[in-house]
């Protein structure tokens, strides 16, 4: 860790300092994986990043995903001798393998990312906007590290949230084709469908030696959720602390409610809401309910979910 964050800085000092320098003898070392199946199919955009990579000194290596746990095979693989920075080229979901096989390797190697997915959450939480390539590349070639802590749920980490309810329900139903020639709205479309047919068990979360009741739960590490929409106005990725969204309605009255609350920032704001702060807590519904981490299925419940002990350096936009 501490070398990644040594090295980091010195390509830093030297940007500062000489340009030149640093594009040819500091420049990153960057493993670019790519997942070709997120978003719709974003393939020039990451080529047009990796190109200015090349061009601001970077040497690049990227390999393509063929299918899932690629992308976390690749970066379990991937080590410090090798590469200064892993780039995450895909959704929230190839992040999400992506930390899983940064944790699970050797260490010492950073985290950036070209976002190329359906929402971009994480690109949001940094400020990135996924059709800059200029701005994503620089980022990307000499931007700051930050540490970030990372939630887990039974043993699966995960970056920005991990949601038991509906919500992991549309993300278990969502229609992929629909995903892909229409991005966010299959997600409304299938939270449409499932408001009238699922029955909306309780979902209770035990944390701080305290037990909470809703319908829905979320334990959020960073403000966002869905898209450009703060669901946990107090959550930052550098904090070792989750905030947990417990939402008690039901019902096609409930998901509209909260539907409509998102997008305005309100969410947080509605009386019933609550969120409440806890390192860890337990997750309980229907045995065997999905657990949706950073838009995966990635757990089934009873959850334990806690902030890992392991932390990743994120390069962010200067
Ligand atoms: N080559 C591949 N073929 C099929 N699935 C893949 C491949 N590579 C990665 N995956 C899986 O694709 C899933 C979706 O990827 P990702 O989340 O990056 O894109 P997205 O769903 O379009 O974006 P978002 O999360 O923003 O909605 C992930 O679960 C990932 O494991």
């Amino acid at each position: 860790m501490a070398q990644v964050i040594q090295r980091l800085m010195l390509a830093q000092t030297m940007i500062q300092t000489d340009n030149h320098t640093l594009a040819t003898a500091q420049a990153r070392r960057c493993l670019v994986i790519h997942n070709p199946t997120a978003g719709r199919r974003r393939k020039k955009r990451m080529l047009a990043v990796v190109e200015r990579l090349r061009e601001l000194g970077c040497t690049v290596t990227a390999m393509q995903t063929t299918q899932r746990g690629d992308a976390e095979a690749f970066a379990r693989a991937a080590s410090a001798d090798d590469y200064d920075v892993i780039v995450a080229a895909g959704g929230d979901g190839t992040v999400n393998e992506v930390v899983n096989g940064m944790v699970a390797g050797t260490g010492g190697v950073a985290l950036a990312v070209i976002p190329l997915g359906t929402a971009n959450v994480l690109a949001l939480e940094i400020g990135l906007d996924p059709k800059d390539e200029e701005r994503i590349a620089r980022a990307i070639a000499h931007g700051p590290a930050r540490t970030i802590h990372l939630g887990v749920a039974n043993g699966r980490h995960f970056v920005l949230m991990a949601g038991a309810g509906l919500d992991a329900h549309v993300v278990e139903g969502v229609n992929i084709a629909l995903k892909r020639a229409t991005g966010k709205l299959a997600y409304v479309v299938e939270s449409a469908k499932q408001a009238f047919g699922y029955d909306f068990p309780e979902i209770t979360v035990r944390a701080n030696g305290e037990i909470y009741e809703g319908r829905m739960a979320v334990a959020c590490k960073g403000r966002y959720y869905g898209g450009p929409f703060i669901a946990a106005p107090g959550a930052s990725l550098e904090s070792p602390k989750l905030e947990v969204c417990i939402l008690p309605k039901t019902g096609v009255a409930g998901v509209m409610r909260y539907g409509l609350a998102l997008p305005m920032n309100r969410l947080s704001d509605l009386p019933e809401v609550m969120v409440i702060s806890a390192e860890s807590m337990i997750i309980q519904g229907p045995r065997g309910a999905p657990l949706q981490g950073d838009g995966d299925i990635v757990a089934r419940l009873p959850a334990e979910i806690s902030i890992a002990r392991e932390t990743v350096q994120l390069i962010v936009p200067e």
